[in-house]
C-alpha cells in the first residue's frame, strides 16, 4: 500500500469540538457558518454512498417545463435508515452542537462538473421562520454561493471534502443558495443534508 492508499483509508473523525467554525453574518437575521475539516477520513464514507445510497434521478419544474435535476439524490426521511452508520453519529454531534434535532438526510451526488445545482432555498424541509441547515460535503472541492432572495452580491464559500456548511437564522427565507456548474473538470462530489422534522412546521 503506498502513501495515497494509507491516507485515503485513514479512519474517519468527527471534530465535536467544531474548533475550526467561521461564522459569517449574512444580514441582520441571517448567518453561514463554514467548519473547514468537521470531519476527517471521509474517504471511505464517500465511497460507500456513491456505491450504495438510493440515488434518484428527479425533475424540476422550472417555469412550466419539467427539466431533469443535473445531480441525483436519495433521500432518508428517517434517520434510522440512513446508508452509513458514520451518518447517524454526525447527526447526533450536530444536534448536540446546534441544539435542533436532526432525524432525516438528504443526500445529493454531483457526478462531476457538469452537476449543479440552482439557485433555491430549502422550502420543503424549512418552513420555520429561522432554521438550521447543515450540509456535509465529501469528494472534490465546489464553489457554494448565497445571494440575497431580492438580489444583489453573492459570498461565495469553497468546501472541500469534510468540510461542514451550515445556514441559519432566516437564510432559507432571505436568501438562496446554489453549487454551480464549472469550467474546470472536477471528479465526484457528495453533500449530505441533515433535516429535522422540528424544522417542517410552519412557525
Ligand atoms: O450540495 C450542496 O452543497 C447543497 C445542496 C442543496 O442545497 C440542496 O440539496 O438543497
Ligand atoms: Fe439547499
Amino acid at each position: 500500500m503506498d502513501q495515497l492508499d494509507l491516507f485515503a483509508q485513514q479512519a474517519p473523525s468527527l471534530d465535536r469540538a467544531f474548533a475550526t467554525a467561521r461564522r459569517v453574518r449574512l444580514d441582520e437575521t441571517s448567518w453561514v457558518e463554514h467548519v473547514p475539516a468537521w470531519l476527517t477520513g471521509s474517504d471511505q464514507l464517500l465511497r460507500a454512498l456513491i456505491a450504495g445510497a438510493a440515488w434518484e434521478q428527479r425533475l424540476r419544474r422550472i417555469a412550466d417545463r419539467m427539466m431533469v435535476e443535473p445531480r441525483l439524490t436519495a433521500e432518508y426521511p428517517d434517520l434510522a435508515d440512513a446508508p452509513h452508520e458514520l451518518l447517524r453519529t454526525a447527526a447526533a454531534v450536530l444536534s448536540a452542537h446546534y441544539g435542533v434535532p436532526y432525524d432525516g438526510l438528504w443526500i445529493n451526488f454531483y457526478r462531476d462538473h457538469h452537476d449543479s445545482t440552482g439557485w433555491h432555498g430549502d422550502w420543503a424541509t424549512c418552513r420555520r421562520e429561522l432554521c438550521v441547515v447543515p450540509v456535509l460535503s465529501l469528494g472534490a472541492t465546489r464553489r457554494f454561493l448565497l445571494k440575497p432572495r431580492t438580489g444583489g452580491r453573492s459570498v461565495a464559500l469553497t468546501p472541500a471534502a469534510g468540510d461542514l456548511i451550515v445556514m441559519g437564522g432566516r437564510c432559507q427565507r432571505d436568501w438562496r443558495h446554489s453549487v454551480p456548474k464549472q469550467t474546470t473538470p472536477s471528479g465526484p462530489r457528495v453533500s449530505v443534508n441533515f433535516s429535522s422534522r422540528l424544522q417542517f412546521q410552519r412557525s
